[in-house]
């Protein structure tokens, strides 16, 4: 089914120039050119009133940009009707914003029926975006909002914006209403769901964590939407552009590197000629430095062994791990 599937239907966003002055001269985005890739979820991040939220809602015409053009999938959106529009690209807000008075059912299936999808593809659909998002449809389907936790109606929000197989996820502070636990959970489900379904996705975060977590790219913003960095995390970390950035990022970088920063395949020690001792500490080799150096402070053996399913590859020390970071610096 095509929620399920890696979708195609995914579109490149071009910010060209665009400035936005609002009525009363208040300048939030001064002359922002941005591209955005299919498929790929850019985080905008910068100070409060940097513009973040101002350039998102150019993309589903919330706001109407003073002057330059947003392009989806090369079509400028001034051109195309604001409520076809809004069917076409999923809008997920901080206080979701679920109907009330419709169950989650009805609340996940309103585009689909919108758009005149015969009663048993809806529920399909519907049932089918339930599952992804980990509520169970049986159980939770037939709740409304005020029977739900703050979670789990971000999760519903989530389903509802996905519904129409939109070509275009606009998310604005998506899990920050929810408390810290559950939202690295919300997070980590997220970036799963995205891998499976490949969403062009812009999310407005204040939260460097969650940007370094869920960003395939991150753009850094100071005040009127200026541009000051536009970079893969792993890269944004390790080599901030200015000033601003640095100061943004903050003295616990090297943290945060290490979480982004995959295992070097490439620096594995040998393996011990005996056999490793039961309970040694390992690591998937698919796994990041933070995960490699996690193993090694909950083991006493100085080592973790790097494995590619059951099957070990090498070994990896508390300097291997010190030099793969800073070659990452490179
Ligand atoms: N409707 C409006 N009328 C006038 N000024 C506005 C309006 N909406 C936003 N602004 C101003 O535009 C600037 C950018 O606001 P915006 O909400 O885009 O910033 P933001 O980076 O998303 O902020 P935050 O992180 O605090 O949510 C701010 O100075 C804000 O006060």
């Amino acid at each position: 089914m095509d929620g399920t599937r890696r979708s195609d239907s995914a579109a490149p966003i071009r910010f060209e120039a665009v400035s936005k002055r609002y009525a009363d001269g208040t300048v939030a985005v001064e002359d922002l050119t941005l591209d955005l890739a299919a498929g790929e979820l850019t985080v905008l991040i910068g100070p409060s009133g940097c513009g973040k939220s101002t350039v998102l809602r150019m993309v589903n015409r919330l706001v109407e940009p003073t002057s330059g053009r947003v392009l989806v999938d090369g079509e400028d959106v001034a051109e195309a009707d604001p409520v076809e529009l809004r069917r076409r690209i999923g809008y997920v807000i901080q206080h979701v914003g679920l109907f009330p008075h419709q169950t989650v059912r009805g609340n996940v299936g309103t585009v689909p029926k919108l758009l005149g999808w015969p009663k048993s593809q809806v529920t399909e659909r519907t049932d089918e975006l339930l599952e992804l998002v980990g509520l169970d449809p049986a159980r939770f389907g037939p709740r409304y909002p005020h029977e739900l936790s703050g979670g789990q109606r971000q999760r519903v929000g989530v389903a509802r914006a996905l519904a129409a197989d939109p070509v275009v996820l606009l998310m604005d502070e998506p899990f920050s209403a929810v408390d810290p636990i559950v939202r690295t959970r919300l997070q980590d489900e997220f970036r799963r769901l995205q891998e499976t379904v490949r969403k062009t996705i812009l999310l407005v975060t204040h939260d460097l964590d969650e940007a370094v977590r869920l960003g395939d790219r991150i753009a850094v913003l100071a005040e009127r939407g200026r541009l000051q960095q536009y970079e893969r995390p792993a890269v944004l970390l390790a080599g901030p552009a200015n000033e601003f950035v640095r100061e943004f990022v903050g003295a616990d970088r090297a943290i945060k590197r290490l979480g982004v920063t995959p295992i070097p395949r490439d620096a594995l020690r040998p393996l011990p000629a005996s056999d490793p001792p039961d309970g040694v500490a390992a690591v998937s080799v698919d796994g990041t430095l933070q995960d490699a150096l996690a193993a090694l402070l909950g083991a006493d053996s100085g080592w973790v062994v790097v494995r590619d399913g059951a099957e070990p590859l090498g070994v990896l020390t508390p300097d291997d791990i010190h030099r793969a970071l800073h070659r990452s610096n490179a």
